[in-house]
């Protein structure tokens, strides 16, 4: 057990610790988060008796770590890896620590085994990677097998594997009942590894905390999907909660490749499957495309310049992305292209009603229609290959995909799929509710998960 209580430490015109108080318990992995500066590191040392408290306390056990019985069995730490005499071997570095503290060399071996570093015990510690003088490190805050551990950012260096490694080890630790304190920038790896969180900033506590409250805390959105999207959002709006669109499951995020399917046109509701990253593909690469682009599933129709049909409306002819078949009521001076250039159909193209036909890929037929796309999207082999609107890339290009060089799992638009809202200020329970008593339908009712980092940078913002 460790209690801070009122801690402060001020160096000369630095208050780099402002009455802090909390404790760090038994039987659990205890995370201490705070951004560099923030005091982690002083109220460590304060800890461990290294550093003077300008005032307040810090206790272990009950006492100053200057009054504990059995130091070395009570507490082990680690607070600077490379704080070690580079030209000692591990082994010899860990038997002098080891026979400070009357602890037995078959211990050393056993933990510079259980640390991974067995095969490099008699080498010399200067010619350790940095990832194998943390490891060195943690082997030495075991020796004394103490019931409180102290590790200042002891993932630093190690790889994917050493950092598994170093999870599985804490949360044993912790499950044997002791109380284990870490401090570490990887947010990930904190909230796979610690059940509490002591947050700090500026010297001062931020949050004390369980891991899974602190995240369930920023979880104020439910992710709802439905094939009465627009309705549900009315009826959601009314009862007070805030709805916004949901990106299409799947979004392709910027840099991944995708390719349009023809029938993807804005005004028709529909999915995305995600794409294979961009390095997947060939040189050629795919769309690129920004989220932020995405059109909504029930995108307005864009009506290009031209006759309106019968009913009043103007057919719809996104930029780039003419339907097949679609009759377009096109002026004699053309359809506007994606990029804003007038492409003019020639005037032996035009059917008997006038109209210009356009097509996507793969439909070019032999009935004389006339298929039009931005110049930009045709391929080599002069198929069109379109993004649908919105879905250029951040530069406002279309790069055109060669046959053949996207994988399966390209993204796909697939129309007739189902709305997607973030609904704020409602629990899942409550959205539920609102939707059987206004018969709209839910495929899908899922609170959105929150990063320990985002809510980390929302406390310390
Ligand atoms: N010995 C010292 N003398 C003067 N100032 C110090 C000393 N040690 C730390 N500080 C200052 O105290 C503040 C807190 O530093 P500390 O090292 O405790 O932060 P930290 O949270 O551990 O940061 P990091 O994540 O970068 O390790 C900083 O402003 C630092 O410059």
């Amino acid at each position: 057990m460790i209690e801070v209580t009122d801690l402060t430490k001020v160096y000369g015109s630095t208050r780099a610790v402002s009455g802090l108080t909390f404790d760090v318990r038994p039987g659990q992995v205890t995370g201490f988060l705070g951004h560099n500066g923030a005091g982690k590191s002083t109220t460590m040392r304060m800890i461990l008796g290294l550093h003077a408290p300008t005032s307040g306390k810090a206790l272990i056990n009950g006492v100053r770590k200057h009054d504990l019985r059995d130091p070395m069995r009570e507490v082990g730490a680690m607070l600077d890896a490379t704080e070690v005499q580079g030209g000692r071997t591990a082994l010899d570095h860990l038997q002098a620590l080891a026979y400070a503290g009357g602890i037995s060399r078959r211990r050393v071996v056993r933990l510079l085994e259980e640390v991974g570093l067995a095969g490099v015990a008699r080498k010399r510690i200067a010619g350790f990677s940095q990832g194998m003088r943390q490891r060195l490190g943690i082997a030495a805050a075991l020796l004394g097998d103490p019931g409180v551990l102290i590790l200042d950012e002891p993932a630093n260096g190690l790889d994917p594997d050493g950092i598994r490694w170093l999870r599985t080890l804490l949360r044993s630790l912790a499950a044997e009942g002791r109380t284990v304190l870490l401090s570490s920038h990887l947010m990930t790896e904190m909230s796979l590894t610690a059940d509490r969180l002591i947050i700090i900033g500026h010297g001062r506590l931020i949050e004390d905390t369980t891991t899974p409250e602190l995240l369930a805390r920023f979880q104020d959105e439910v992710l709802v999907r439905s094939p009465h999207a627009s309705r549900l959002a009315t009826v959601l709006e009314a009862a007070g909660a805030t709805v916004r669109a949901a990106p299409p499951p799947g979004t392709p995020t910027a840099g991944t490749a995708v390719r349009a399917a023809p029938p993807a046109l804005p005004g028709t509701a529909g999915t995305w499957r995600a794409a294979a990253p961009l390095d997947a593909h060939t040189a050629d690469g795919g769309v690129h495309v920004a989220p932020s682009d995405l059109p909504a599933a029930d995108a307005a129709h864009v009506a290009p310049p031209g006759r309106p049909e019968a009913d009043g409306r103007r057919p719809v002819a996104p930029p780039g992305m003419p339907e097949a078949d679609h009759t377009v009521g096109a002026t004699p001076s053309g359809l506007p292209g994606a990029d804003g250039n007038v492409r003019v159909a020639p005037q032996d193209t035009r059917g008997a009603d006038s109209n210009v036909r356009v097509a996507p890929q793969g439909t070019h037929g032999t009935d004389s229609n006339v298929r039009v796309a931005p110049q930009a999207t045709r391929g080599a082999d002069s198929n069109v290959r379109v993004a649908p609107q919105g879905m250029h890339g951040t530069d406002g290009r279309v790069r055109v995909v060669p046959p053949g060089t996207l994988a399966a799992g390209e993204a796909v638009y697939e129309p007739g799929g189902e709305g997607g809202l973030l609904v704020a200020g409602m629990s899942a329970a409550a959205i539920g509710d609102a939707a059987l008593r206004s018969g709209c339908s839910i495929h899908e009712l899922t609170p959105q998960q929150v990063s320990l980092e985002e809510a980390f940078m929302e406390l310390t913002r």
